[in-house]
């Protein structure tokens, strides 16, 4: 599976952990991209990146680290197809892909620990869509793109 990453300048140090953890510990195809160092940029510059590769199939998930996660989760879920959420534990994480179709989980590299968002970023990537009475509101949401 191809995940994407990136985050912005609180989220840098985590962000490289992470994209080593999804490669080497879960075996996911990563596409890191970026930033390169922890220099200040601006989240949504990020976010975007993400969010375009996971809505055109560049990624299947997509992974974005700030300092809350609610600015990446802001822009991300802006964009037509995405599904995105500032997580802060692995039980949201599951509901988020059970309930909700998650498709771009963002994480807070400062206030959450990286074995949390270790965790986080497994429950995400392992936990199946339910459907059934989950799609119709999902369908609901999705709907929204197209106004
Ligand atoms: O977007 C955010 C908040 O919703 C992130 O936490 C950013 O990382 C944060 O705003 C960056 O702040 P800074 O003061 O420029 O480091």
């Amino acid at each position: 599976m191809r995940v994407a990453i990136a985050s912005d300048h609180a989220g840098f140090e985590q962000k490289q952990l992470l994209a080593a953890y999804l490669a080497e510990d879960l075996a996911q195809d990563v596409l890191d991209l970026g930033p390169d160092s922890d220099d200040r940029v601006d989240y949504p510059d990020f976010a975007n990146k993400v969010a375009h590769a996971v809505a055109n199939g560049d990624a299947e998930y997509g992974v974005l680290v700030c300092g809350t996660g609610i600015g990446m989760a802001l822009t991300a879920d802006k964009v037509a197809g995405i599904r995105a959420s500032s997580i802060t534990t692995p039980e949201f994480a599951a509901l988020f892909r059970e309930h909700n179709d998650g498709n771009v989980v963002c994480l807070s590299g400062r206030f959450v620990d990286l074995d949390v968002n270790k965790q986080i970023i497994k429950t995400f990537l392992t936990t199946e869509f339910g459907g059934g009475r989950h799609q119709q509101r999902v369908d609901k949401i999705m709907a929204n793109d197209n106004r």
